[in-house]
């Protein structure tokens, strides 16, 4: 079978973006596990963090469907709702709709850039919540905020949240990356707190408003960025860092930068999040019947926009005193 699809990508978290609808594709569930298991492996595959599914949807204008590189499936995907976000607004001319996810119908609409030439998509990360039970999380009181974990680590605090997918967030002075992957490993193998894994995040508040975050994916491990963990973190270290309600917080990433701006609406938490959803290549995969083997061909290369994007993504490494030279 044939699949046009488009490698994108929201700070470095890449994907390959399939419209089963344009394409009059339907895929079975064991078919998008097995098209994700077979075409994220960066070793022998396309190579992304996911697979994000595009399909009709009677109460939006399009329904989004994420599935990790090890073929489960996530309520949820920030940076992967802004590529399909772009991909939408393109196709249908508008700036301003709606995108069904597994938990919620969410507004997405193009905002004034975050850098110059950089195309910015806001998208909605709801419902929020702080019950341990949304996660879900085994553990002795109805929240986890700022808490020991004591089997995952002796030294580190850990808030939990759903974005709606599962969330721990602790904040550091510095973000140790081996640290992150040994502790993430392990919470997503710690079933009796975590039923259902959870994504790891370590936050480094940089300066008011402004943070450095690192994230261990359920399903993926460490990526460049993970969009629902940045807003994650932008609320948690809003809560008990230095950063502003009704504020953009600039969230530094491996792969770039966005900005997350959180609110308060009576008890509930709401989160923005903005930032690029680019466009890397466009082609067609030719997967043979048992899903064993693939072709890919006629590539299309969006240079342009890549171009562009590198200039954000040294800005952003300037930030935090790297470079990509
Ligand atoms: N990278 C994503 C989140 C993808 C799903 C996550 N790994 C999970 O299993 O919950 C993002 O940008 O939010």
């Amino acid at each position: 079978m044939k699949i046009p699809f488009i490698k994108c990508h929201g700070s470095g978290n890449d994907f390959i973006l399939i419209d089963e609808l344009e394409n009059a594709l339907a895929f079975t569930e064991e078919e998008r596990k097995h098209l994700s298991l077979l075409l994220c492996d960066r070793n022998n595959g396309i190579g992304s963090d996911g697979i994000l599914f595009v399909l009709g949807s009677d109460k939006a204008e399009g329904r989004m469907r994420m599935f990790n590189s090890d073929g489960t499936e996530a309520e949820m995907c920030g940076n992967g709702l802004r590529c399909v976000a772009r991909h939408m607004i393109d196709k249908l001319g508008r700036s301003n709709i709606q995108i069904e996810t597994e938990k919620a119908v969410l507004s997405v609409s193009q905002v004034e850039q975050i850098y110059p030439s950089i195309d910015t998509f806001a998208v909605a990360i709801e419902p929020v919540s702080f019950d341990v039970a949304s996660l879900p999380m085994n553990f002795s009181a109805e929240q986890a905020v700022d808490v020991e974990i004591p089997e995952l680590s002796e030294r580190h605090r850990f808030t939990a949240l759903s974005v709606p997918n599962p969330h721990i967030v602790s904040l550091v002075d510095e973000v140790k990356e081996e640290e992150l992957y040994e502790i993430g490993k392990k919470a997503n193998q710690l079933s009796s707190v975590f039923p259902n894994g959870v994504n790891v995040s370590f936050v480094q508040q940089l300066e008011q408003n402004q943070i450095f975050a690192r994230t261990y994916e359920r399903g993926v491990g460490l990526t460049n960025a993970c969009g629902t963990a940045m807003s994650a973190s932008s609320l948690v270290s809003t809560l008990l860092g230095t950063n502003e309600l009704d504020t953009p917080v600039v969230v530094i990433n491996k792969g770039g930068l966005v900005h997350c701006i959180v609110t308060k609406d009576g008890d509930t938490y709401r989160i923005q999040l903005r930032g690029n959803g680019t466009n890397v290549y466009q082609a067609v995969v030719e997967v043979n019947d048992d899903m064993q083997a693939f072709y890919v061909h006629s590539e299309e290369r969006f240079e342009e926009e890549n171009k562009a994007y590198e200039k954000l993504q040294n800005y952003a490494a300037s930030l935090i005193g790297g470079s990509r030279a």
